[in-house]
């Protein structure tokens, strides 16, 4: 996979997983005490799930991806508001040879949802109720927070699923909806407020620091009646 990364860049790729040296400057990385949370990215093949996860935890577009097989890893520690917060974003494959294996897996423990279509192919978009019913389906909780991304913007003269449609369809779910491009640079920020979006929602959910370790990886256990209404109870 050829990527815009260069030596050097502050993004380590290691055994294919992007680790974020965030937060760097006023940290000693090892005693960060992050919340960890789980979101998985999900919609049918080539929409750009890939290089919407590789935009927002590497920071560039990733060029020549190949076509997911079960689950890629990414992750990005945020400092919001003081705090430091894990995403743990899953990049899932959208064939079905290549996730069926794994279902089960991706659902277990989300804490938020991202369904991904392109803005460029409209059964993509005919799809996204399909992905929010198989999230259903595996009794991800009302609380767990949800977005209907459209990507690919960049191609303004090839789109196919108007702004209003994708409008109407989210608000018929109560979702936010995004339109952006993981290919565009201006779009960058952009890509990372949706992840930030729920990165914030998430953390409003109040932890209850249950015990401190002596040792110095400290960690934030949810209190567990939240956790419960707010992951997967499968
Ligand atoms: N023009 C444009 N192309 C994009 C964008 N995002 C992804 N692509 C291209 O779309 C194709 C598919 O991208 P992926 O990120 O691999 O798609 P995916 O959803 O991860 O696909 P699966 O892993 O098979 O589920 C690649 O050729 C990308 O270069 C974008 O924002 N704009
Ligand atoms: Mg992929």
């Amino acid at each position: 996979m050829a990527t815009e990364n260069k030596p050097g860049d502050e993004f380590d790729t290691v055994f294919g997983q992007n680790y974020s040296l965030e937060p760097s400057s006023h940290h000693d990385y090892e005693t960060v005490q992050a919340r960890i949370f789980k979101i998985i990215v999900i919609g049918d093949s080539n929409v750009g799930k890939t290089c919407l996860t590789y935009r927002f935890c590497g920071g560039t577009f990733l060029k020549n991806p190949e076509a997911t097989i079960g689950v890629d890893f990414r992750e990005r520690t945020l400092e919001l508001d003081g705090e430091a917060i894990k995403l743990q974003i899953w990049d899932t494959a959208g064939q079905e040879r290549f996730r069926k294996s794994m279902v089960e897996h991706y659902y277990r423990s989300v804490h938020a949802v991202i369904f991904v279509y392109d803005v460029t192919s409209l059964s993509s978009f005919e799809s996204i109720p399909e992905w929010i019913e198989e999230c259903s389906r595996h009794c991800v909780g009302p609380l767990v927070p949800r977005v209907v991304v459209g990507n690919k913007c960049d191609l303004r003269d090839r789109r196919e699923v108007p702004t209003t449609a994708a409008q109407c369809l989210a608000d018929s779910y109560n979702f936010p909806l995004f339109e952006t491009s993981a290919k565009e640079p201006a779009e960058k920020e952009h890509v990372d407020a949706i992840f930030l979006t729920l990165a914030y929602r998430l953390k409003s959910h109040k932890p209850l620091r249950l015990k401190q370790p002596s040792e110095s990886n400290v960690s934030y256990l949810w209190n567990q009646r939240e956790q419960e209404a707010a992951t997967c109870q499968c």
